[in-house]
């Protein structure tokens, strides 16, 4: 295998269970007997697994706060007030994508520390390789040559929505360089490293920051939590998340009352007012120390020989699992394919857009029944979206009523949609038996527009025209050292088959509507 070109750790023995082991010890980290670290199956990387029953409630483990790694707790000093100059064309940076950048920094000075880092059994644990993020793919020395390729597959994707919002939130490759480009001069010379590491190392860290840090309290903010950070995730079945006492002192990071604290007129400390008594005992009279860690627990049974998921966050898909952490689980969880208003609308904007909550008609809809498909299903967080049911939500379906029909009158709207969907459902029953359906013209007008709204999506896809299957052969005739390419492949292929399988339901109805006369 070829060296990595980061140069970070070179020359040391490949990552150890042993070491890792014994710095978790020496750490103070606890860990649930019944769990090994076991290869994952397709050998890129490591997981846990359960080696007896686990009962709902048991501890998994518990990381003392003293040895997760932080900005705060990094043995690299605070860089000078820096002017970076970060020229974000306008983008305004969350604080926390900056500490996304800083933590790789802080992450980057331990690597170069090499085995005189106090993280180094940690450290040396950690995949060698840079995780292949999409925001690194354009990247040759992260992602190869193929990455390019890759990317181009991530067209009309969700994954190039996701993409957008990072590029948004100031975390676009351009930005991370820029970054590193302004704090490089300030990261301290080490005994392994005397000169400034290459970009690549950055990205290197950057990459592995962004995959396994915790939001963990108000004074680390961010942390790589040593153990916790095995786990695998999974968004339909997991079996624990991580849980941190996080209402520290933000600035000496003390759970227990400090100095810095302002009591509150119940003259209890403002930050701990709102724990119940049981709490503020545990954390007040326990002594100092008990409850400061950060820990994951059973929130189910586990069964003996069963890979234990964490859950990185509620609910997610496919494409922001890819961007944020380099992976596609083929779960068929989150939110399908969404769409913008701005991506819809056939007219300039006229400002007459309603503002009306969809929710409160899907739950009047009566249900179609488990054994029908529904068209147009519920409104979840008002998004304008195809679920992974194959329903459109109604928010979508209002929508695109709305600006078919120029209708603007709230009340009108209500009653309208809601006698449309419910007229919809029934001839889609129909047409599933076979007969005709008998569609009212404006129920053919919107039957169409979500027809063109599905081609149009469809149609900004790389290679629009090739059928599914040749998507699937091309995907698996590739060589084994393409996961980018393989990844989007599956991304793209996977929302193609949803997007055409929902337009499919409507041409088959707009076609049983012919069979009217
Ligand atoms: C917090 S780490 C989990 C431990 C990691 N597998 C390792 O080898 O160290 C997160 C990374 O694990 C991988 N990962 C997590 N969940 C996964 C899953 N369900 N399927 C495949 N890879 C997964 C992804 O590469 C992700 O960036």
């Amino acid at each position: 295998m070829s060296m990595p070109s980061h140069g970070l750790l070179e020359g040391h023995p490949p990552p150890s269970r042993e070491l890792l082991a014994q710095w978790l010890d020496a750490h103070g980290v606890i860990r649930n007997d019944g769990l090994d670290v076991i290869d994952m199956e397709d050998g890129s990387g490591w997981t846990i697994r359960a080696n007896r029953d686990i009962e709902m409630g048991e501890a998994l483990c518990q990381i003392p706060k003293s040895a997760v790694l932080s900005s705060r707790s990094s043995s690299l000093p605070p860089l000078p007030v820096l002017n970076l100059q970060l020229d974000l064309s306008g983008k305004k940076p969350e604080t926390n994508n900056h500490t996304i950048l800083f933590l790789a920094l802080a992450l980057l000075h331990e690597f170069r520390l090499g085995a005189e880092s106090k993280w180094y059994g940690y450290l040396q644990s950690l995949p060698r390789e840079p995780v292949l993020l999409p925001v690194l793919w354009e990247e040759e020395s992260s992602a190869g040559q193929g990455g390019r390729i890759a990317s181009g597959w991530l067209k009309g994707t969700e994954a190039e929505k996701e993409l957008r919002r990072k590029d948004a939130e100031g975390l676009s490759l351009g930005d991370i360089r820029q970054f590193y480009l302004a704090t490089a001069q300030h990261l301290p010379p080490t005994t392994c490293h005397p000169a400034p590491s290459p970009e690549s190392a950055f990205l290197y860290a950057y990459s592995l920051v962004s995959t396994r840090a915790f939001i963990i309290d108000l004074y680390h903010i961010i942390a790589l939590c040593p153990f916790a950070d095995l786990f695998n995730h999974s968004s339909l079945n997991p079996h624990s998340s991580l849980t941190s006492d996080d209402f520290v002192c933000h600035i000496c990071g003390s759970l227990t009352p400090c100095s810095h604290d302002v009591i509150s007129t119940s003259g209890v400390v403002m930050r701990l007012d709102h724990l119940g008594d049981w709490e503020l005992r545990r954390i007040t009279e326990d002594g100092k120390g008990i409850g400061d860690c950060v820990e994951m627990r059973a929130e189910r049974e586990i069964a003996k020989g069963e890979e234990v998921y964490n859950c990185y966050g509620e609910g997610m898909g496919d494409a922001r699992l890819l961007v944020e952490w380099g992976f596609v689980g083929e779960e068929f969880a989150g939110d399908g394919i969404t769409w913008d208003v701005d991506e819809l609308s056939l007219k300039e904007d006229t400002g007459e857009t309603v503002d009306i909550d969809w929710s409160e008609l899907a739950e009047k809809t009566p249900d179609a029944g488990e054994e029908t498909e529904r068209l147009i299903g519920s409104s979840k967080d008002r998004l304008l979206n195809l679920a992974q049911s194959g329903e459109i939500s109604l928010e979508l379906f209002a929508h695109l009523f709305e600006d078919t029909t120029g209708m603007h009158d709230p009340k009108t709207l209500l009653t309208e949609v809601a006698k449309m969907v419910e007229h919809l459902q029934i001839a889609w029953m129909s047409c599933q038996d076979g007969n005709s359906a008998n569609l009212t013209d404006t129920e053919l007008a919107v039957a169409r527009r979500i027809v063109h709204v599905f081609d149009t999506r469809l149609g900004q896809m790389r290679r629009s025209d090739f059928p599914l299957e040749e998507l699937f052969e091309l995907r698996d005739s590739l060589p084994s050292d393409t996961r980018c390419q393989q990844m989007a492949l599956t991304l793209t292929i996977n929302e193609r088959s949803l997007l055409q399988s929902a337009r499919q339901k409507w041409v088959d109805l707009l076609e049983a509507s012919k069979l009217r006369a």
